[in-house]
């Protein structure tokens, strides 16, 4: 009983939240990123809480003139953000959006430009985009148009995807010489299969919301101006649930990625005994007998 109540626990820490916050500090220093962290002002990036009790953490990716372009400061700014809303028990569910015209252009180009094979694999560029696939609070996108390169690699690190009718998916990086370096090339075949993913990070076009949703790769589809809102809809509804459980769940569907099935079932199996060792979940079971609400304690 007392491995399963560490197990569950350990869903609730922010764990290796150190290590996550020195990587990201030595990327900043690495390229000489400057931010007023005690400001909590971002240059790249607007941050609210939403919700009718303000649980859901709202990230908008805030660079116009470079149709958000993920240079490194906007990046470390971001993986700065999911610490802080990681650590403040709130909030349940981020949603992270962009403008109408785009999600994000990918990664800076400019930035790119010049840099050497030492520079990248040197200074290990890229080490700050792991953050956001590593989150433990469900992270929605809100798509709206392009979505592209790096873009798309984001979009695809969160854990559901909302597209507006206009929104676009691409990973062009062919046409500039290069490959897609953050999950291009691997998760986009998991989700849309091997052949529209080659096809797309072959030849550099993109496909339209609609076939994003045909594909998979997006879980529904909006109108522009209602996409952002319908992402925090569900993000209230996520975060009315156990946070707990809800990382637990988040990391059990995750596992179904890395694993044959026997070996994420297993995984599964044991992280639903797990549940059992939480108050939450004995919460759960007692209100539906009682036919209340649940009242979760996240404990
Ligand atoms: C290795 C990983 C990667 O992610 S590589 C990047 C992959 N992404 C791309 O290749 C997309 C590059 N952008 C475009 O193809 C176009 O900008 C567009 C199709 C997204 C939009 O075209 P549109 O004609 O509507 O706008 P502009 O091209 O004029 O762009 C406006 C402004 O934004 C700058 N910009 C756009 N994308 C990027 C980027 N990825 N990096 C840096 N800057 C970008 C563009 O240069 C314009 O700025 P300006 O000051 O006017 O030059």
């Amino acid at each position: 009983m007392a491995a399963l109540r560490n197990l569950a626990a350990s869903f609730c820490k922010p764990t290796s939240l150190l290590s996550r916050t020195a990587s990201v500090l030595s990327v900043s220093a690495r390229y000489n990123i400057v931010r007023c962290m005690s400001t909590g002002k971002y240059e790249y990036l607007l941050v609210e809480k939403k919700g009718a009790k303000e649980n859901v953490g709202l990230i908008t990716l805030n660079r116009p003139k470079a149709l958000n372009a993920l240079c490194d400061g906007l990046m470390v700014e971001l993986a700065d953000v999911l610490d802080d809303f990681d650590k403040d028990e709130g909030i349940g569910c981020l949603v992270l959006t962009g403008s109408t015209r785009a999600f994000a252009a990918g990664a800076d180009i400019k930035e790119m430009q010049d840099r050497t094979f030492q520079d990248v694999a040197g200074k290990n560029f890229l080490s700050a985009w792991s953050r956001l696939a590593a989150n433990k609070k469900p992270v929605i996108a809100a798509v709206n148009g392009h979505a592209l390169g790096g873009g798309c690699e984001i979009a695809m690190m969160c854990d559901i995807i909302y597209a507006g009718e206009k929104a676009k998916f691409g990973q062009p990086e062919i046409l500039l010489g290069t490959i897609p370096g953050a999950g291009g090339t691997q998760r986009l075949p998991r989700v849309v299969g091997k052949s529209l993913a080659m096809e797309l990070v072959l030849t550099g076009t993109s496909i339209s919301a609609a076939d994003a949703l045909n594909a998979g790769l997006v879980s529904k589809v909006y109108p522009v101006d209602t996409v952002v809102d319908e992402a925090i809809k569900t993000a209230e509804k996520i975060s009315s649930n156990s946070k707990m459980i809800v990382a637990m769940c988040k990391e059990a569907v995750n596992r179904s990625y890395e694993n044959t099935l026997q070996e994420g079932l297993l995984f599964e199996k044991k992280i639903f005994y797990g549940t059992f060792a939480t108050n939450d979940r004995k919460e759960g079971m007692t209100a539906f007998t009682e036919k209340r609400k649940a009242n979760f304690t996240d404990s």
